[in-house]
């Protein structure tokens, strides 16, 4: 079995600064190394910051466009440039707030694999959804516009984040075994297309990690780390995430 370093991620969404960053990079680097990466999605403006104070870096999203008439898109050639490693792609926040289908992420995830960026593909089920039993249709919809667009190895060169959107920001985690039940659904469905792709694959969770739930999370045999939002803009309460996702 193909084993797998963690990655845990701060998402800092519209929030954080020039001082946080600065303020947090020295210790993020400090607790990154052999057990796990830590990574940081800043808003676009930060990247290059980031980038040069030696964090891993993501932007939170890209367009689908290469370049031209867009105004006020985000470039993946030039968050590339300025040092980001990963994009973020079909954030809940984005699919809901913003409108993107499952199509327009497709579009996003493809661009920035050509641009040279890690896609972070973001799935996840609403609360209405979970109860009408469609967390897995949604899922795999979410996935397959994907493997749809580009074939099932686009996958070998990504991540999948599991995020439930009942939980993101809610206070309400999806459990330990929730959250694994997920995590497995979406490897063994990978798994029938490319078993070593999806041995290989890292699957985050997303959803009100917080430094008392970290661990119990991260045990989960399909869960390799996490994307954390409100906590990441806790210096020690982010740190203490990372260091809960070290074997
Ligand atoms: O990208 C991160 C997620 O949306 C989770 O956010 P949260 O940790 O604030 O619930």
């Amino acid at each position: 079995m193909a084993s797998r370093k963690p990655l845990v991620a701060g998402n800092w969404k519209l929030n954080g600064s020039l001082e946080l960053l600065n303020e947090m990079a020295p210790e993020l680097k400090a607790v990154a190394g052999e057990d796990v990466d830590v990574a940081l999605f800043v808003p676009a403006l930060l990247v290059a910051s980031s980038a040069q104070q030696g964090v891993i870096t993501g932007i939170q999203t890209v367009s689908e466009y290469e370049s031209g008439a867009y105004t006020g898109e985000i470039q993946a050639s030039l968050a590339k440039e300025l040092g980001a490693s990963f994009a973020l792609v079909g954030h809940s926040e984005r699919r809901h707030i913003f409108g993107e289908s499952n199509e327009d992420v497709a579009a996003k995830f493809a661009m920035a694999q050509q641009q040279g960026l890690t896609p972070v593909l973001c799935v996840g089920e609403t609360e209405q959804q979970r109860e009408q039993n469609e967390t897995e249709s949604v899922i795999s919809a979410q996935i397959d516009a994907v493997i749809e667009k580009l074939g099932v190895a686009a996958l070998s060169q990504s991540v999948i984040a599991y995020e439930p959107v009942w939980a993101i920001g809610t206070g309400k985690t999806a459990s330990p075994e929730q959250a694994q039940q997920v995590h497995q659904f979406i490897r063994a469905k990978i798994a029938s297309l490319d078993s070593e792709i999806a041995q290989r694959l890292l699957i985050l969770y997303g959803g009100s990690v917080n430094e008392q739930n970290s661990s119990d999370l991260f045990a989960q045999a399909d869960i390799d780390g996490g994307l954390i939002g409100g906590a990441s803009l806790k210096k020690d309460a982010f740190i203490s995430i990372c260091e809960s996702a070290k074997g």
